[in-house]
């Protein structure tokens, strides 16, 4: 906390807000800035929004610089100042939405700017739709050399719904493969941007950045709000610190917010007194107050992330005001289970899950026991880079050792009489007949766009056919331009299909080339059965999956011969099958080793021998009667993490 107030300290600040180090250079807390004087007029509220990689955080890198707001980076230096987190700097995506407040003098008189960063890919648009809830306008970035994406029309409509302000603006213009011409007519027949609007920047070498600040002041239309009406504020936001609590981030609608206020959520009705007031400047730093437009943080002893709810009105206890429209709960798409390598250990990963989730607003945790894997957690993520992101996470800040099972979507087992989503295959009934009195099975779909050059069209068809993917239809993207065009194709596809390798054979399928979104189209009966693998004729409740039918023999041989390969061998031979029912559908035999106990016996000791190899048949009897197959916790691993 000291490092990041001294580190802020020494930043521009407000007018009238002198530094807190004294010139005997001995820190002191720092004063917290004044921000009455800035008035709505004076307030710009944006976000930028892209497709992943489009250059959003560079951006924002060179606004924070070009405002002072940072110190200008070391020519060389990659590293993004609003990408926090560890996992966001290895792999250069954006997880998390950041917020920064920027101090900017214009037409002599200094206004505040408040840019929210966010992140690209769509695992989290929830982060995306949620930031812009709390902004005005928004900078479209399209980088000049890959030209529309999947996710840059997802963002744009976003950002329209919303009413945003949309600035265009074309990045990367400084690369040799970059065609600013071409994906300029592309903005305009895809968005009907019209191409006197689009900025030309390069956010590397920070080539027209300027005028990006100049058209977020000329365009982006101040927030509205009013000091005479009660304090409204908007929950977009929250973090979590060990110290403090919840730190919520809030807009203030209208009205004052200050330390020591009472202030009450529309949303849980609890009361809590405002122990800290301030901007994120891109570090917290306190402020007097919080006053109408302005975006900040509040720390107000919440104890649970739950009770700081997305999208809640906060307003001064004991007034009533009219709530805000707030946000649909983030939706899990898939779930996996996360066990301890060490069963011992589960205490410990509990409290990391917790401490993780507090942080992840979008994840959600529900405990879990397996017979093979022991206690553990079952996690809802927003996808499978979600997931991928919160592992690293858990791995990288809280030093955990888990294996991750293979992940699952939400199915609806329809009854006579009732429906049940089932996110554990587990719970998914053996049978489905008319036994089980179930009447169907759904499953989760999406509709899915993917924007490929056209030379890959054929592979993209492909792709989707086999993957189950009905309602195709295409149309081309630049239309008229010529040069090689790029097709959108959209589909419906099941969410279950997309969570394997989907992703990874669009990629090398469209030589990288192929960009993909997707959103939420509700539920599809379908034909679906559940593999339970045993081994020695045991299920092992940790390794059963849900599948489509017409994909239940090429899995099952798959995963068997997978099985065969990682799990040690035994005293006896062990065989592993695939079942869907009662029905064997693969089956491979672990060998069993022999161990040598007789070694070392000489010659003549016949009795000895038999002795020997009686008690080892017995042993082996009493492992097979009991079906008590050792796998080693690390053989769960393996098989989890091998993708084939
Ligand atoms: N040549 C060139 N490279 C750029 C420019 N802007 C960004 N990049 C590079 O593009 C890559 C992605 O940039 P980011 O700023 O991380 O992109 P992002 O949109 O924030 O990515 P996500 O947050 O993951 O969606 C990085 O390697 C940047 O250095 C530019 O104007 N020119």
């Amino acid at each position: 906390m000291l490092v990041q107030w001294r580190h802020a300290c020494l930043r521009t600040l407000a007018p009238g807000n002198r530094s807190c180090f004294s010139t005997s250079s001995r820190w002191r807390a720092p004063k917290p800035i004044v921000m009455e004087g800035f008035t709505c007029d004076l307030i710009r509220n944006f976000s930028i929004i892209a497709h992943i990689d489009h250059g959003k955080s560079t951006l924002a890198d060179r606004l924070l610089e070009l405002t002072g707001t940072i110190q200008k980076k070391a020519v060389g230096r990659n590293e993004q100042v609003l990408d926090k987190l560890k996992v966001e700097r290895e792999r250069g995506i954006t997880v998390k939405a950041q917020t920064a407040s920027m101090f900017y003098a214009f037409c002599g008189k200094q206004h505040v700017l408040n840019l929210i960063d966010t992140p690209g890919h769509v695992d989290f648009s929830w982060e995306v739709s949620r930031s812009l809830a709390a902004c005005q306008g928004a900078l479209l970035l399209v980088d000049a050399s890959q030209g529309v994406q999947a996710q840059t029309i997802s963002v744009f409509h976003i950002a329209q719904e919303r009413g945003l302000k949309i600035i265009p603006v074309l990045n990367k213009i400084d690369l040799p493969a970059a065609q600013p011409e071409r994906i300029t007519a592309q903005m305009q027949s895809t968005f009907g941007i019209d191409p006197e609007d689009i900025i030309s920047i390069s956010a590397k070498t920070g080539q027209g950045v300027s005028q990006v600040l100049q058209a977020i002041m000329d365009r982006i239309p101040p927030p509205r709000g009013t000091t005479e009406r009660p304090l409204k504020a908007f929950l977009f936001d929250s973090l979590y610190d060990r110290y403090r609590g919840v730190i919520s981030l809030v807009a203030i609608q209208d009205g004052v917010l200050k330390k020591g206020d009472r202030i009450a959520s529309c949303h849980t009705r609890k009361k809590y007194e405002v122990t800290e007031v301030g901007i994120m400047h891109p570090e917290e730093m306190p402020v007097t107050s919080l006053f109408p437009g302005q975006v900040g943080y509040i720390a107000c002893n919440m104890k649970e992330s739950s009770e700081a709810h997305i999208g809640d009105t906060l307003h001064l206890a004991g007034a009533t005001v009219d709530t805000m429209p707030g946000f649909q709960p983030a939706k899990a798409m898939v779930y996996a289970g996360i066990f301890p390598i060490d069963s011992s250990d589960f205490p410990k990963l509990e409290e990391a899950i917790k401490r993780l989730a507090l942080t992840d607003r979008s994840v959600t945790v529900q405990r879990e026991s397996s017979t093979a894997l022991g206690q553990g957690c079952r996690l809802g993520f927003l996808g499978t880079l979600h997931m991928d992101v919160f592992r690293q996470r858990l791995e990288d800040e809280h030093d955990a050792n888990i294996i991750v099972t293979a992940p699952t979507v939400p199915y609806k087992i329809v009854y006579k009489d009732s429906e049940v989503c089932v996110s554990n295959p587990t719970e998914f009934p053996d049978a489905i007949d008319v036994s089980s009195k179930v009447k169907e099975v759904q499953e989760p779909v999406v509709r899915a766009s993917i924007i490929v050059p056209e030379e890959y069209f054929g592979e993209m068809m492909d792709l989707c056919f086999t993957h189950r993917a009905v309602d195709l239809e295409h149309r081309y993207l630049d239309a008229g331009t010529g040069s090689s065009s790029r097709i959108m194709l959209n589909c419906i596809l099941p969410l279950s299909e997309i969570v394997t390798d989907f992703f990874d054979q669009l990629k090398s399928r469209s030589s990288g080339f192929a960009s993909f979104d997707y959103e939420d189209a509700g539920y599809k009966t379908s034909n679906l059965a559940k593999i339970v693998f045993l081994l020695n004729g045991k299920p092992v409740d940790a390794l059963a999956l849900i599948i489509h039918r017409s994909k239940e023999d090429e899995i099952g041989r798959l995963w068997v011969k997978k099985l065969v390969k990682v799990i040690p061998r035994q005293q006896f031979e062990v065989p592993i099958q695939a079942a869907v029912g009662k029905k064997i559908i693969a089956r491979e035999t672990l060998k069993a080793y022999r161990a040598d106990v007789t070694a070392g016996l000489y010659g003549g000791h016949v009795e000895r021998k038999m002795k020997q190899l009686e008690i080892q048949k017995e042993g082996k009897k009493r492992l097979k009667r009991m079906g008590n197959v050792d796998i080693p916790q690390d053989a769960f691993f393996e098989i989890m993490s091998s993708k084939k």
